[in-house]
């Protein structure tokens, strides 16, 4: 299939299925018709199914460090959603939670303080936080990272951008109500020693308190993607999914396929 529409503003897209679509259409004849959608800097065809990329690479430049941080209140589905971004798009996923959890469990120097800090809801010191985070960065072999649940409180922030010199390319904000997301901590039935209601109840004031603010200060910079995480999962998916391609990647060639053979 072959849609033309005037060279203004060209944009060029292969879809990976049984057979190549190339799409050659100017934005503004397409998207004005209604059926067509701007997509990864693309048009696409709005009633197509969703597409997914195959790699990372295929969207995002491998030759610098792409950082997404991951905040939004506990519980509101930042774990869940970085598992499906890292099967679509080849990510590293760093959860800070269970990085602290790993070294607590590990019984190193450090795992009482990140044991007592946990079981308040508190945030613990930076200097352990970025340690973890630093080395499995390196381990990782990868240069494109999604830090979930990080930078919690000021300290954090300034820590992460002074040691690491790293700035994030986006920040995606979770929103969603705290009665949702207290019903889904009590039904997440992971075992966790924190998701008991005393400790959700402090995390919750942390969260407020502490890292409210960092998500405005992400906002003044531009940097803040929000969205609406009270919907079902794949809803929410399929939002950040075309927030991811269209931030990342702009009127250039992408080789994508289709959602039903990635499973092959
Ligand atoms: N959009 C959603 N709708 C309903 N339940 C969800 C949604 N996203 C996640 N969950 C469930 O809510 C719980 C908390 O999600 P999780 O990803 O662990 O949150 P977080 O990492 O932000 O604390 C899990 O049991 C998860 O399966
Ligand atoms: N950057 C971070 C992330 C988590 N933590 C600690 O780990 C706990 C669990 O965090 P988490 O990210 O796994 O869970 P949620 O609170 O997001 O559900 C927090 O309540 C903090 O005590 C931290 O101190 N610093």
């Amino acid at each position: 299939m072959e849609v033309k529409g005037s060279h203004e503003d060209k944009s060029v897209v292969s879809f990976h299925s049984k057979d190549f679509i190339n799409l050659q259409c100017s934005r503004r004849d397409l998207t004005a018709a209604g059926r067509y959608q701007y997509f990864m800097g693309t048009i696409i065809d709005a009633a197509e199914p969703l597409v997914m990329v195959k790699d990372a690479n295929e969207i995002f430049s491998d030759n610098k460090i792409t950082c997404i941080f991951v905040l939004g209140g506990p519980g509101s589905g930042k774990g869940t959603q970085c598992e499906k971004i890292v099967e679509h798009f080849g990510f590293t996923h760093l959860s800070t939670g269970d990085l602290l959890k790993a070294e607590m469990e590990s019984n190193s120097e450090n795992g009482t303080t990140i044991r007592n800090m946990r079981k308040e809801g508190k945030i613990v010191p930076s200097e352990v936080t970025i340690k973890l985070l630093q080395r499995a960065m390196q381990e990782s072999g990868n240069n494109k990272f999604l830090i979930d649940g990080f930078p919690r409180n000021e300290e954090n922030r300034a820590a992460f951008e002074n040691i690491m010199n790293i700035q994030p390319d986006f920040v995606f904000f979770f929103k969603c109500s705290e009665e949702e997301r207290k019903r889904r901590i009590l039904n997440r039935n992971q075992g966790r020693d924190d998701d008991n209601i005393d400790t959700i109840l402090k995390r919750f004031k942390v969260y407020e308190e502490s890292t409210l603010p960092i998500i405005e200060y992400y906002r003044s910079k531009g940097k803040i993607c929000e969205i609406d995480a009270e919907r079902p999962v794949e809803e929410v998916f399929e939002v950040i999914y075309r927030q991811l391609v269209e931030r990342m990647r702009e009127g250039t060639d992408v080789e994508v396929c289709r959602k039903e053979e990635k499973a092959v």
